[in-house]
């Protein structure tokens, strides 16, 4: 064997690169910032999921060719382009609010330096690339004052938990200040056993702890029954105390980083119960915040409803009719009113947006206490994820599993096999178990800015979806994606069907949805590969297949891998009218009876748009779990999707 070089040397070469790695990941984020400023002028959102899949798939090929995993270079470049996102949020954000741009903030947060709260607010610092005044508090009540009196610019205030939940005290501070929410921010919590340099575990006789990483790491503690646990306001003070000590039988339980600001070493880590523990912070201050439309928004309300029966629920469909999302909601008693409650509910919108205004108007009428806390920007950004087929299926060992798995394949779409339903999930579009679906068709070609009207027309008639056909006689690639960004836009889902086999490779990457269209029902190798993506399918029936056929090659798809399968229905051939489809109703009622999967109706070809309205109310009868009308000219539908989402 060779003799290889030097392991200083290689050290060094290493040292050097990833010095170079980290110029060019600096130089990346300034490019980011240049991004930021084209979309403050263009108006355009921070996120481009689209560009970000090109970039990513771009990415996993060119990773491949450096002998490089695809899985690695994904999770590497989500963490940039997480980076990037709230860089790029960070600055549109101070753009929006130039009073509080300044060279330095003073943050009240719990306890001293160390402290979670400490490196949740050294983290929004430093990504604002602000020097940080730290005013360190006893308490939640202390940080609140400490803002209000104008002693701090800021407050953090931990909210949640992943392992241990919400964080009751901070709820019921936020019902008596006049601070307004601002910002939020979420850290890992990395617990850790700190203690002294020579320190050993079997010597460890005290734990000094605050409450909540004592109650996130239960499991771990409970291997050293005879070990005392005690208490500390904050864990910058357990830290305190065991640096404090005289002896070395004590640790306090911390992240690695804060107890590094004592001299304490971590002897074990990873002790939470649970692998992911992540921490949320709000960030509370004098002035409320105004989110540019570009950035996504949060608004925290807080409200009474007073105890008459369904008040919540009333509430609550306030915001389902604004077609905004809650993302969570907390309930506490009101001081000196027992058995009352005040809820906290965070919406998925921004304040400055009508949709957010009109629900607030509505929700004043029917509650007796509101206020909006207030608006800021989202901070969690969702990996974008690639398929499948975009992560390269190698289509020889491909053909190979299709051969093996179909030799073991017992009847997946039936009820015996699954007995629960099956429900289609993207998005805000729900497909089967008790969940209705509306998805338009509109006819190809269209200009983009026709396609950007009718889908804002398509949007507010209360469908989910836009389905476009005959992609490769229609379009080239260029125009797909331009259409599925309007689409997008406009806030609905991309749904593409394939008719060929060449639709495949052109629409899975953009696409939201698929579906197989009927005249490929029979193909073995496009349901192969609508087995293989992470995507929802529908299988649309061939116009002359038994229902056999059609739970037979739903079958086949599952067998693949793809669970997120639904039944498409668009007519069959009859004797009586062979030029016209007709529904099949008693088909669908068969199916649905058969098997687990949600079976959605495409009246497209098959219903004289005269009788649309008594058919399409019919199919919802007989427990279809979605439709497909086609987009007629002049004609408004939102009156028939609406009675489709009455009761
Ligand atoms: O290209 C953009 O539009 C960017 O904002 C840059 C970037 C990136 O860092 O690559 C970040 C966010 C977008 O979602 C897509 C890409």
């Amino acid at each position: 064997m060779q003799k290889p070089p030097e392991l200083s040397q290689t050290r060094e070469q290493i040292t050097a690169l990833d010095k170079s790695l980290l110029e060019l990941l600096s130089k990346r984020r300034q490019l980011s910032l240049n991004v930021a400023r084209s979309k403050e002028v263009d108006v355009r959102p921070i996120r481009d999921t689209q560009r970000e899949k090109e970039l990513l798939e771009r990415l996993v090929q060119q990773g491949r060719e450096q002998g490089l995993d695809a899985h690695f270079v994904i999770s590497l470049y989500q963490s940039i382009i997480e980076d990037s996102v709230l860089f790029q949020q960070t600055y549109l954000h101070g753009r929006a609010n130039p009073d509080t741009q300044k060279q330095q903030y003073t943050v009240a947060y719990l306890g001293a330096r160390g402290s979670y709260s400490y490196l949740a607010a050294t983290r929004y610092c430093s990504r604002r690339q602000v020097a940080m005044i730290d005013f360190g508090c006893q308490s939640f009540d202390d940080i609140v004052n400490a803002v209000e009196s104008g002693h701090a610019d800021y407050g953090f205030l931990p909210i949640e938990n992943t392992s241990s939940g919400s964080i009751n005290e901070v709820y019921d501070v936020l019902q008596h200040t006049t601070l307004s929410i601002v910002g939020e921010t979420t850290i890992e919590v990395g617990h850790c056993l700190l203690t002294k340099p020579d320190s050993k575990i079997n010597d460890i006789k005290t734990i000094y702890a605050h409450p909540q990483p004592i109650s996130q790491c239960s499991r771990y503690l409970s291997q050293y029954p005879h070990i005392k646990l005690e208490y500390c306001s904050s864990s910058a003070e357990a830290m305190t105390k065991v640096i404090e000590s005289d002896n070395d039988s004590v640790a306090a339980i911390g992240s690695a980083e804060g107890g590094s600001l004592y001299q304490l070493v971590a002897i074990e880590k990873g002790l939470a119960n649970q692998k992911i523990n992540q921490s949320r912070f709000i960030v509370v201050a004098r002035k409320a915040s105004a989110v540019p439309s570009q950035l996504p928004a949060k608004t925290t309300l807080i409200m009474a409803t007073g105890q008459k029966p369904g008040a919540l629920v009333e509430a609550l469909l306030v915001l389902k009719a604004h077609n905004l999302n809650m993302s969570k909601l907390e309930s506490r008693p009101i001081p000196g009113t027992p058995w009352e409650e005040m809820f906290y509910i965070d919406i998925d919108g921004n304040l400055a947006t009508t949709q957010v205004q009109q629900a607030i108007k509505e929700l004043e009428r029917l509650t007796r206490f509101i206020k909006v806390l207030g608006c800021y920007p989202c901070e969690t950004v969702k990996p974008t994820q690639l398929s499948q087929a975009q992560l390269l299926i190698e289509p020889d060992s491909s053909k190979h599993i299709a051969a093996k798995v179909s030799s073991n394949n017992q009847d997946k779409h039936s009820r015996d096999y699954k007995s629960q339903d099956t429900q289609l999930v993207c998005q805000n579009l729900h497909i089967g178990a008790g969940q209705f679906g509306a998805l338009q068709q509109i006819n190809l070609p269209i200009d983009n800015t026709e396609l950007a009207t009718q889908a804002k027309h398509i949007k507010e008639s209360g469908f989910q979806a836009i389905v476009l056909n005959d992609l490769k006689n229609q379009l080239n690639e260029q125009q797909l994606k331009s259409h599925a960004q309007v689409i997008e836009q406009a806030g609905l889902l991309c749904v593409m069907q394939i008719d060929q086999e060449q639709d495949f490779a052109l629409a899975s990457p953009i696409a939201d949805m698929l579906i197989l269209a009927g005249k490929q029902m029979y193909n073995s190798d496009l349901l192969a590969l609508i087995g293989s993506v992470n995507l929802p399918v529908l299988l649309e029936r061939n116009t002359m297949a038994s229902i056999d056929d059609w739970l037979q090659a739903a079958d086949t798809v599952l067998s693949h891998g793809n669970q997120q399968l639904g039944l498409c229905e668009s007519g069959v051939r009859s004797f009586t009218h062979p030029e016209q489809l007709s529904l099949d109703l008693a088909g669908l009622v068969e199916v649905k009876s058969r098997s687990h999967l949600p079976v959605i109706v495409n009246t497209s070809f098959s219903i004289d748009p005269a009788r649309l309205t008594t058919h399409a109310n019919a199919v919802k009868q007989l427990n279809a779990d979605g439709i497909i009308l086609l987009k007629q000219d002049g004609v408004s539908q939102a009156d028939l999707i609406h009675s489709l989402y009455q009761e």
